[in-house]
């Protein structure tokens, strides 16, 4: 089957709670970050079936993130992205992802901050 590029399962404003930032009271403490993911994915055969065994189940992904968030103490979301895509990537043999880290109200002045990366299967 040939592959379908545009296909995508996506996650949006995934509530994790972890240990992440730079500064001391951080270290101390657990943040929600919220969590956007794109996973590409070929729906079709899943379409055609009409059976999760055939989809990339989205419910699965999430507990996995959820999970690996949970146990995490890194101080940048830098990091908690490019770890978050690795394993998605490996775990789950996507071929693409794109991972968004919104860490809400970490700035006095600012509403949504944090990082999106792209990471391809290499
Ligand atoms: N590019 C980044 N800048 C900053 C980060 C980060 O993770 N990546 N983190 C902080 C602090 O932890 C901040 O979130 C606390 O207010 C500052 N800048």
């Amino acid at each position: 089957m040939t592959p379908a590029p545009h296909d995508i399962v996506f996650v949006r404003d995934l509530r994790a709670e972890c240990v992440i930032g730079i500064y001391a009271w951080e270290r101390r403490v657990r943040q929600t970050v919220l969590i956007d993911l794109d996973l590409a994915a070929d729906n079709r055969r899943a379409a055609a079936s009409d059976q999760i065994a055939d989809a990339l189940n989205y419910k699965a992904v999430t507990r996995r993130v959820l999970e690996y968030a949970a146990a995490s103490e890194f101080q940048l979301v830098e990091t908690l992205a490019e770890r978050i895509a690795a394993l998605l990537l490996e775990e789950f043999g996507l071929p693409w992802v794109r991972v968004r880290i919104n860490k809400r109200g970490a700035l006095r002045a600012a509403g949504d901050v944090g990082v999106v990366i792209e990471r391809e299967r290499r």
